[in-house]
């Protein structure tokens, strides 16, 4: 079987063009307002950044970016977090991650009014989304999500591998798998005979942060396999947890590095400033 390419470019694209068309219907009631604030000058984070601002931009939302030295305190973090919770021109706050060590990124996440949390990432909307209330969902889990549906591809009773288990996407992305009723197994790094799970997996979530880690030998014949990989290859070049060739040669649908879920991600972002926004108008109404 040779596997169709899940182009998260041409789904991100899809989403974006139907939210302008939202935006622009809201534009007498609302502006959404996202703030990003970046400490330090990490050249990959300011790259995402950059990213951001674009695609908010192309959308109709407002972006404002707040940048702060490398050795900010943490005080001075939480005190510009809870700037942007009071202002009513910003619905959406996301301060990039990593922080440098002396912050504390659990003090900073839970600095975020969970109303403008739209990365997802405060205990509260993590509570929320396991008991499947209404919630920010993470960024990055999210737009696998709507990868799988833009593909229709069926998620109730089929086995879901997830292979890593970080806050902000193995967790996550087997929790929303379960939320849509599939059957989901966790391996991380110190599991045994990873091949005997992935072997058994209709749907591989592939997010190892091992450059090409997942083989042909990893993988069902027909499975779909997601790679959630970033690697920088010595010559630059970005490259997924998957050995792309030999796995398309195997799966029935698989998702490119670049230009599949890294575009959702930021995707997903502007969709839950949107919603934000949304619900700001909702409340207010009130
Ligand atoms: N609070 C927070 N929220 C985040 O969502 C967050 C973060 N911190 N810290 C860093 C990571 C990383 N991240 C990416 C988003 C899009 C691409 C993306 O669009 N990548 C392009 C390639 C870009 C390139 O060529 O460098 C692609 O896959 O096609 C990548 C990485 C969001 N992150």
């Amino acid at each position: 079987m040779t596997a169709s390419i899940i182009s998260g470019k041409e789904v991100a694209a899809s989403l974006r063009n139907e939210m302008k068309q939202e935006v622009n219907e809201l534009k007498d009631l609302i502006t959404p307002g996202l703030a990003v604030i970046l400490v330090g000058d990490n050249p990959a984070s300011r790259s995402y950044v950059k990213g951001k601002e674009k695609a908010s931009a192309e959308v109709g939302i407002h972006s404002e970016l707040t940048e702060m030295p490398a050795d900010i305190s943490e005080h001075s973090l939480l005190t510009k977090v809870e700037e942007y919770n009071q202002n009513p021109a910003i619905h959406g706050i996301l301060v990039q991650l990593p922080l440098p060590d002396h912050i504390s990124e659990k003090k900073v996440i839970e600095q975020i009014s969970p109303e403008k949390d739209v990365d997802g990432f405060h205990p509260i909307n993590i509570g929320r989304m396991m008991t499947g209330q209404d919630a920010f969902l993470p960024c990055t889990p999210f737009g696998i999500l709507q990868m799988l549906k833009y593909k229709n591809i069926e998620t109730e009773g089929k086995h879901a591998v997830v292979i890593g288990r970080s806050n902000i996407v193995g967790k996550p992305i087997g929790q929303l798998l379960l939320n849509e009723n599939a059957t989901v197994t966790y391996c991380h790094s110190r599991t045994n005979d990873l091949q005997n799970y992935t072997l058994q997996a209709d749907i591989i979530i592939a997010a190892t942060g091992k450059a090409e880690f997942i083989t042909k030998d990893h993988v069902k014949e027909g499975a779909v396999v997601i790679d959630v990989g970033m690697n920088r290859k010595e010559d630059g070049k970005l490259c997924g947890d998957v050995a792309f060739e030999e796995v398309q040669e195997k799966a029935s649908y698989l998702t490119p590095v670049p230009g599949g879920v890294g575009p959702m991600t930021i995707t997903m972002l502007l969709y839950n400033t949107l919603q934000s926004a949304k619900a700001f108008i909702k409340r207010d109404n009130q």
